[in-house]
């Protein structure tokens, strides 16, 4: 392993057995049949493919929220699948996630407050109520929220705010390594600038290093040092961002990349501010 390289994950493999709902026969389907790829400390690496293509699986996986069938997952030197629940747990502060739908993912019940003080309650070292609430109130500046959101609840945040709240979640026990689930596509076209505008900045403020999951490349030249293009849970390219516009070399690939001539709007600001293409 590279000494500048954070994860590396290794002929991953995942197939599902048995039922999924009580009106699906059981059969085996394997998600992810063979993914190999590092991403470097530092960089924001994407991972994109059509719906169906296995990325969000690869995504669980590295978290340990999905058991691999197969491969490696090596993080800072690490054996993931080697670590014991109770290692794995420590390890967890480092490695978070930032779900498509923070709505979902928000208890309906509870002030968003609360819910990103959870992590802290759980985890944190510092069990001092005071310092638990100056901490996630400091968070809420950082993704741009104003203090009086601490009481609000779920339903009184629009979608982007939602997000926000997502991410101050996310980073409350001071990650160095984000998945990024497709954590823009609910959102409209302005507002998904402005997420990621945040998460450009908020990279930059904590040195962090993310994995960014996508259907569609529509973010990923402005977003994406380095990309891999997953299809039917194998990877089929893997390329700087730059290659990946000026030389696509997969029939897919190509596909993907004629989605992003329908930007407009924002969107169509963002990439005007890019140098790579
Ligand atoms: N728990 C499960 N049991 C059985 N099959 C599953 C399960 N979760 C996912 N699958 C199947 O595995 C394949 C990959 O799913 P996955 O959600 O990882 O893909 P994806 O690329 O993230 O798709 P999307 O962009 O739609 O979220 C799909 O065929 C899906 O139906």
């Amino acid at each position: 392993m590279k000494e500048d390289t954070l994860i590396e994950v290794q002929g991953l493999q995942k197939v599902y057995s048995g039922k999924r709902s009580l009106f699906t026969p059981s059969k085996k389907v394997t998600a992810v049949k063979d993914v190999s790829f590092s991403i470097r400390k530092g960089e924001t690496f994407g991972l994109i493919g059509e719906s169906g293509s296995g990325k969000t699986t690869v995504g669980r996986m590295i978290l340990r929220l999905i058991e691999p069938t197969n491969g490696s997952i090596i993080y800072n030197g690490q054996s993931l699948r080697d670590l014991s629940n109770k290692e794995m747990t420590s390890l967890r502060k480092e490695i978070q996630i930032v779900f498509q739908d923070s709505g979902s993912a928000f208890n309906p019940r509870k002030t968003i407050g609360a819910q990103i003080a959870h992590p802290l309650k759980k985890f944190g070292e510092n069990q001092d109520p005071q310092f638990i609430h100056q901490q996630v109130l400091k968070m809420l500046e950082v993704v741009g929220l104003r203090a009086d959101f601490f009481h609000r609840y779920p339903h009184e945040l629009s979608g982007g705010q939602r997000q926000r709240a997502g991410i101050a979640r996310a980073l409350i026990l001071k990650p160095k390594f984000l998945v990024l689930d497709e954590p823009v596509a609910a959102l409209d076209v302005s507002v998904k600038a402005q997420i990621i505008n945040l998460l450009i900045d908020l990279q930059k403020e904590f040195q962090l290093t993310y994995l960014f999951i996508a259907h569609n490349l529509d973010l990923v030249a402005y977003f994406c040092n380095r990309v891999a293009v997953l299809s039917k849970g194998e990877v089929i390219e893997t390329s700087s961002t730059i290659d990946l516009f000026n030389n696509p070399k997969h029939e897919m690939t190509k596909k993907l990349l004629s989605s992003i001539l329908t930007l407009e709007g924002d969107l169509g600001e963002v990439y005007k501010k890019r140098s790579v293409i």
